[in-house]
């Protein structure tokens, strides 16, 4: 569905992402993981076209995304949301939502209804009246996720969407990623919480210092010594 050839992405001498290739089955649960600064933010920039100058290629459904816009990518069917809910923090619950629907659908009728069934997907439809400022950061992150699957997405890449939740919000929205999987959504997740990447990934890659070293299944990557090493630490370290 994706493949990622050669990426490379540079902030002026330094090497974000170095020359990193992998592809994302359609369906699947692929996990991204790796230290801090790894580059996993700025190869999920690269593919959402919110950095347009990286180099190599990446091939969406067949198709060269180099020359899209970021609307472009999310109207061909890339999604994503970022580590800290980027919200219209002066819209409701479900304008957010809206302006997220509004991206593939342009009659307001049929976004209404988008964003209706949306907001009852993530269970946050009680919440639909309220303002962001009141949302707890679990809340806000499932917001982020609405108006992310609000644009209908084929495929969705999701930057620590369990990051700051409690282990409860954790299992609900692992559960809920199983859900979307089902209904045809190809997920892609950084995720640093490893119970969650254990329980939901179908395959894991691995980034330290711009560099993918390790792709496999999560019991794979995790018995990997380079991965151990980089990003998991070994039990006599402590
Ligand atoms: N816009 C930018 N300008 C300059 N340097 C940047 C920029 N964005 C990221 N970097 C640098 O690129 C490297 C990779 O950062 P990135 O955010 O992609 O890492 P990450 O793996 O997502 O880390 P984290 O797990 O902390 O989110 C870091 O050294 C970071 O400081």
């Amino acid at each position: 569905m994706l493949k990622c050839s050669s990426v490379s992405v540079s902030f002026g001498g330094l090497k974000a992402v170095d020359d990193v290739s992998f592809n994302v089955k359609k369906n699947e649960i692929l996990g991204m993981i790796g230290p801090n600064g790894a580059g996993k933010t700025t190869l999920f920039n690269a593919i959402c076209g919110d950095v347009r100058n990286a180099g190599g290629e990446i091939i969406f459904e067949g198709k060269s995304l180099s020359n899209l816009t970021k609307d472009l990518r999310c109207r061909q069917g890339i999604a994503r949301t970022f580590q800290i809910p980027q919200l219209f923090e002066n819209l409701s619950v479900r304008e957010n939502v809206l302006i997220g629907a509004l991206c593939k659908e342009s009659q307001m009728s049929e976004a209404l209804a988008v964003t209706e069934r949306v907001l009852r997907s993530v269970k946050i439809e009680k919440l639909a009246d309220l303002y962001p400022d009141v949302l707890t950061i679990g809340q806000r992150k499932s917001l982020e996720l609405a108006r992310a699957l609000a644009t209908q997405p084929d495929l969705i890449l999701l930057d620590e969407i369990m990051g700051g939740l409690h282990v409860n919000e954790v299992e609900e929205t692992v559960a809920l990623l199983k859900e979307i999987r089902q209904q045809g959504v190809t997920v892609f997740l950084i995720e640093h919480v490893i119970s969650a990447v254990v329980s939901l990934c179908d395959r894991v890659v691995v980034m330290n210092q711009g560099k993918l070293i390790a792709e496999g299944t999560a019991a794979e990557v995790m018995s990997d010594h380079e991965v151990i090493d980089a990003y998991l630490g070994r039990e006599d370290d402590a």
